[in-house]
């Protein structure tokens, strides 16, 4: 059975979220969605992405982050840094769909979770470092012009309470805490891969029902490297992930490895590139997928990757097939990572994030980070 007026939707507003995107669009058709799926881009996503984010999703539909036809234009105009949040309030105005839900880039669905749209607006998980709060990273909602129009105009007026679209959507929908425990989602539908951290005890007992994993905070699936040989993440020294972080990393670049990069392919073999990099640069970012491979170095043929399947889990495979598939992506290319160059905030930027209370608690800002400075300084 198909759905067609009722959709999962996402957000990549660069070619790095787009790697995120890919990855829970792949998820969600590997777990057979009856439902559509729909990713909301802005203008800077090139269109190499575009076209690779068409072959994963239904619909791929280009937003701006302020429209200057919203009567509010003017008043948004004055919060430039709410812009990247205001797109994501942009999937209110999917009104082609009943209903939806939203989920971030950086998630990623381990089962079917089409029972969500059992679920009303505004249904949300706590989140974990304020549970009287949800998490904006999954939510059900209904598409609603007039919802759009009175979130940008509490935007305009009220701001957010943390800089992003989570602290906005809390005080929007402020009785969510309290008034319908109908509309908490399970922990499970939006388990922070951090919070594994927290409450040990409970994850050795719950996780293994996890439906939904989030990777929030600075540091994202894409920000780490995978060794396709041994199919695990690659660590360095200043990060100590759990062995349960680590195998859900794992998870999100098995899914890329299998699915995505060789879509990335396909579109380098349009673009008739022999080289060994593909890159995609705008803005100050630059993704670069580096690939080590023999049959460039030397002219031998390069092997047809297998076909794209909407089948990766792995237990659904021979171990002969694994194997063999396993071996032809080691040979083509030995380390994946994804790199891109953020352009760098001026000091005076931060100093005003920091008045703003805007700090970066899991990055640079992290207490460790800060403690190892004031060492540093004292000795
Ligand atoms: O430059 C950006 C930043 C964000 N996004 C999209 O917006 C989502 C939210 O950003 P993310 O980096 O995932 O934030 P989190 O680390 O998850 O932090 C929290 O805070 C955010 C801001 O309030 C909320 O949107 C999140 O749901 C909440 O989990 C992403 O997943 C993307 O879909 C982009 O497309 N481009
Ligand atoms: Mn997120």
């Amino acid at each position: 059975m198909s759905v067609t007026d009722q959709a999962f939707v996402t957000l990549a507003t660069d070619d790095v979220y787009c790697q995120g995107a890919l990855v829970l669009g792949q998820s969600l058709r590997n777990h057979k969605t009856s439902r559509k799926l729909a990713v909301l881009i802005t203008p800077e996503v090139s269109s190499g992405m575009r076209s690779v984010l068409s072959s994963v999703f239904d619909e791929v539909i280009e937003v701006s982050v302020l429209d200057s036809a919203d009567s509010v234009h003017l008043a948004l105009m004055q919060r430039p840094e709410l812009g990247v949040t205001f797109t994501k309030l942009r999937c209110w105005t999917l009104t082609h769909y009943s209903k939806c839900v939203f989920m971030d880039a950086d998630t990623l669905v381990l089962c079917n979770v089409d029972e969500l749209f059992d679920r009303e607006e505004f249904s949300a998980a706590p989140d974990s470092g304020w549970p009287d709060c949800f998490n904006s990273g999954v939510f059900v909602f209904r598409p609603s012009l007039k919802t759009y129009r009175l979130l940008l105009q509490f935007a305009a007026e009220h701001g957010s309470f943390d800089g992003g679209d989570q602290g906005l959507l809390n005080s929007f929908f402020s009785n969510w805490a309290t008034a319908d425990i109908g509309k908490h989602l399970p922990f499970l539908y939006n388990l922070s891969s951090s919070s594994v951290y927290t409450y040990v005890p409970a994850f050795n007992h719950f996780g293994r029902d996890a439906k939904v994993v989030h990777f929030l905070g600075a540091t994202k699936p894409w920000n780490y490297k995978y060794n396709l040989q041994t199919k695990r993440v690659m660590q360095d020294d200043t990060t100590a992930e759990s062995f349960h972080q680590l195998s859900f990393l794992a998870l999100w670049w098995n899914i890329y490895s299998a699915s995505i990069l060789p879509l990335l392919e396909k579109l380098q073999k349009m673009e008739e590139s022999e080289s060994e990099e593909c890159k995609h640069s705008f803005n100050g970012v630059e993704v670069t997928l580096k690939k080590v491979s023999p049959y460039v170095a030397s002219s031998l043929p390069k092997p047809e990757l297998p076909e794209q399947t909407n089948d990766v889990n792995p237990s659904a495979r021979s171990p002969e097939e694994l194997a063999s598939r396993a071996n032809e992506v080691a040979h083509s290319i030995s380390e994946l990572s994804i790199h891109f160059i953020p352009a760098k905030p001026s000091p005076e930027d931060e100093r005003r994030k920091w008045e703003e209370g805007r700090m970066d608690y899991m990055g640079k800002d992290a207490f460790e980070h800060i403690k190892k400075k004031l060492d540093a300084f004292l000795h």
